[in-house]
């Protein structure tokens, strides 16, 4: 079939087409196409053509969202810029290079190895945090997230580089995020189900009995794709565990009188943060919260892990912000 799929790109030309095959090869009956097996295989291609397109929509709305969100704040002098991980930002480094801008003198700053070799493909300059000068301040940090909320809080690590992302983000002057529709949430672990958590694997199954005390339903170990290879390791060396909760509370709902302590499992999201992190054996949360880059600036701090602002593509091809209160 796939060679058929290739070649024909309307569903009638591909009905005429495969007519003709049936008729020819499989069954050689002048109603063969009427045949159960075509049948069924004609459906599996609108199947698959449907999950293509929908496949495409998103990945246009990442690249819309991306776009407007270099427009908006990527510095025209900028020196140091973050550079996240993930599909979603390579949309944000094409975004870049579409400004036309000189780059030659900018610096940008990976958050893993998949962001470095983004960088380095882009014919743009990468430097790792660790060779960053000790009193350098990026002047944006742009990423992709999992999930955001309504306050602005982010899961990230579904792709395992929470660590560096979360380090990188809160030595910038700001952080954007970007990503598509399905993120766009009113509060975490609503499409997204579990919180990534990046452990030392001497402390991984200690760590799992504290966050199922916690509340967390079924914490694991994330394996790599091809499961015997065993668990998935990070750039630092280190396991995620993903860890199910149900979905949290913001500060608004605390404000507004709920209770968020973990009673019933239910926690807010700061709060159950705190409490991941003072896990002995775990390096990073998942979990981007508390202040943005400016209230830190404000409070004698260097950056924030909130974004000041969230660029979301829609499935109608229009980009929804979501920006931090000021
Ligand atoms: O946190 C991350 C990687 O650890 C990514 O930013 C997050 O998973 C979003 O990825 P994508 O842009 O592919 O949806």
């Amino acid at each position: 079939m796939k060679p058929f799929l290739r070649l024909f790109s309307s569903p009638r030309e591909f009905s005429i087409r495969y007519r003709t095959t049936c008729v020819s090869k499989s069954n050689p009956s002048a109603f063969g196409f009427l045949a159960t097996p075509c049948r069924q295989t004609y459906r599996s291609f609108f199947a698959s053509r449907s999950k293509h397109t929908m496949a495409a929509s998103i990945e246009a709305s990442k690249r819309a969202a991306a776009k407007v969100a270099v427009q908006n704040h990527y510095p025209l002098n900028a020196k140091w810029v973050g550079i996240g991980s993930g599909t979603t930002i390579v949309y944000v480094v094409e975004a870049i290079k579409e400004l036309g801008i000189d780059t030659s003198l900018t610096r940008f700053v990976p958050t893993g190895y998949q962001s470095k070799q983004l960088i380095k493909q882009a014919g743009l300059t990468a430097v790792e945090f660790d060779a960053l000068p000790e009193d350098v301040v990026l002047d944006v940090a742009f990423d992709g997230a999992d999930e955001v909320d309504d306050d602005l809080n982010c899961i990230k690590g579904g792709g395992a580089c929470l660590f560096q992302e979360k380090i990188v983000a809160l030595q910038a002057k700001e952080f954007i995020c970007v990503a598509d529709s399905r993120k766009l949430q009113n509060r975490l672990l609503t499409n997204w189900k579990y919180i990534p958590i990046e452990v030392a694997p001497i402390a991984a199954n200690r760590v799992i009995r504290k966050l199922t005390e916690l509340g967390s339903i079924k914490p694991a170990i994330r394996l790599n794709t091809v499961a015997k290879e065993g668990p998935l390791k990070t750039d630092q060396g280190f396991f995620i565990v993903d860890a199910p909760f149900l979905p949290l509370l913001t500060p608004s709902d605390v404000k507004a009188g709920k209770d968020g302590n973990g009673t019933d499992g239910v926690w807010e999201v700061e709060t159950l943060a705190n409490k991941i992190k003072a896990i002995p054996g775990v390096l990073e949360v998942g979990i981007f919260c508390g202040v943005t880059g400016p209230e830190a600036q404000s409070l004698g701090s260097t950056g924030g892990q909130k974004p000041v602002a969230a660029y979301f593509g829609m499935p109608d091809g229009t980009v929804t912000v979501r920006k931090a209160a000021i």
